[in-house]
């Protein structure tokens, strides 16, 4: 992790893995600027584009926790999170606390490719 870049966290649910795989494809050059931390499913896809990615748990196993908490200890800058409005999770109430964190401590969270590319473009 080199502490004198952004930190950016990418997850997506699995109705959205090909978008977001399609979305790092766009902003590969902005990315490679960033350390990019995911949650673990997410990650390995993101990491066939060639991006290096830090993995964490996979989200139903805790994944959306960790990143949650490294969101309270300030040390992600932005979070872009595509979920799908038609899936059920078992783990939904990570998903809810993850977003209140980042209410919570203002961080910026992106929930589909339009706003994700704003935060990018505006933050790396
Ligand atoms: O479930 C997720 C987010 O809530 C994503 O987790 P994976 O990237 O491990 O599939």
């Amino acid at each position: 992790m080199d502490t004198t870049k952004r930190t950016i966290a990418l997850i997506a649910h699995d109705g959205k893995k090909a978008d977001m795989v399609g979305f790092v494809k766009d902003h590969l050059e902005h990315l490679r600027r960033a350390n990019i931390i995911a949650t673990g499913t997410t990650g390995s896809y993101v990491r066939q584009t060639g991006l290096e990615v830090e993995l964490k748990l996979s989200g139903p196993m805790g994944g959306d926790a960790q990143i949650a908490a490294l969101a309270a200890e300030g040390k992600v800058d932005a979070i872009i999170f595509f979920r799908d409005p038609l899936g059920k999770h078992a783990h939904e109430p990570d998903i809810q606390m993850l977003m209140r964190i980042a209410d919570l401590y203002n961080v910026p969270l992106a929930t589909n490719p339009g706003t994700g590319t704003l935060i990018i473009e505006g933050l790396i």
